[in-house]
């Protein structure tokens, strides 16, 4: 397997504070790995540094390719929209393949959307209007919308925080069998210990100036994180 990111000395500091220091570790493409780590220690600002939304103090994070010529994808945490939002499961997914010139699709965008409707088992659903929609139906609106860019990369961001367990299962069994067919690499960022050690195979476990990182199955059975 070759790596897609490496962290190099990676370190943030805001104002005085040092929120990650010298942070080193290596993902593989098709990897599966959890960050996990107590509330306010930096999962957040991982992710930000890795979609670049934030930059280093100190080190660098070395993608390859390099980033600019990757796609990566992001799931947020569960939100209820309220049930007045007015776009179809179709229109949302579909929202960012449209090209700015285009207002609408064009035939290989539409196929393109088919497939990953069909993928993320949202065929039969796709004319509800996102507000109607069940938690776990829109979780995987968010998904497909972020699978629409075909990512090397897709980050869980607690995407599965708030759901119920039934939906967690099938929205991870999901994120588990595109890791499968397509390599994506997967980063999920969970406080959900049980679903990390089912669903992915590697930890990066953050602590306060420190960090941990080993096959999932080597992560500490009595890890309290909060
Ligand atoms: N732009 C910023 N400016 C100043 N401080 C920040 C900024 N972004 C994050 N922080 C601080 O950095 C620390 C880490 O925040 P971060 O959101 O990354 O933690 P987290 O591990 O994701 O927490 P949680 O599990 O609660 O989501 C927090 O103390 C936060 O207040």
């Amino acid at each position: 397997m070759t790596e897609l990111v490496k962290a190099q000395q990676l370190g943030i500091t805001f104002g005085n504070r040092a929120v990650l220091k010298d942070l080193n570790f290596e993902l593989e493409r098709g990897s599966m790995t959890s960050l996990i780590g107590p509330n306010g220690v930096g999962k957040t600002t991982l992710v930000r540094l890795l979609i670049g939304t934030l930059q280093p103090t100190v080190g660098q994070l070395v993608f390859t390719p390099e980033r600019q010529a990757l796609h990566i994808g992001y799931v947020p945490q569960f939100r209820n929209l309220e049930a007045e939002y007015p776009l179809s499961i179709r229109s949302f997914v579909g929202l960012n393949q449209l090209k700015s010139h285009l207002p609408w699709h064009t035939k290989s965008e539409k196929q393109a959307l088919n497939q990953i409707l069909a993928q993320t088992h949202l065929t039969d659903l796709q004319k509800t209007t996102l507000g109607n929609a069940s938690g776990g139906e829109k979780q995987k609106a968010y998904l497909a919308q972020a699978l629409i860019s075909k990512p090397d990369l897709l980050i869980l961001d607690e995407s599965t925080a708030s759901l119920d367990i039934e939906t967690k299962e099938e929205v991870m069994s999901l994120v588990a069998e595109l890791n499968q067919e397509q390599g994506i690499t997967v980063i999920f960022v969970t406080h959900d210990l049980e679903l990390a050690r089912k669903y992915t195979d590697q930890y990066l476990l953050l602590k306060r100036g420190q960090y941990e990182m080993g096959p999932i199955a080597q992560l500490d059975p009595n890890l309290e994180l909060d």
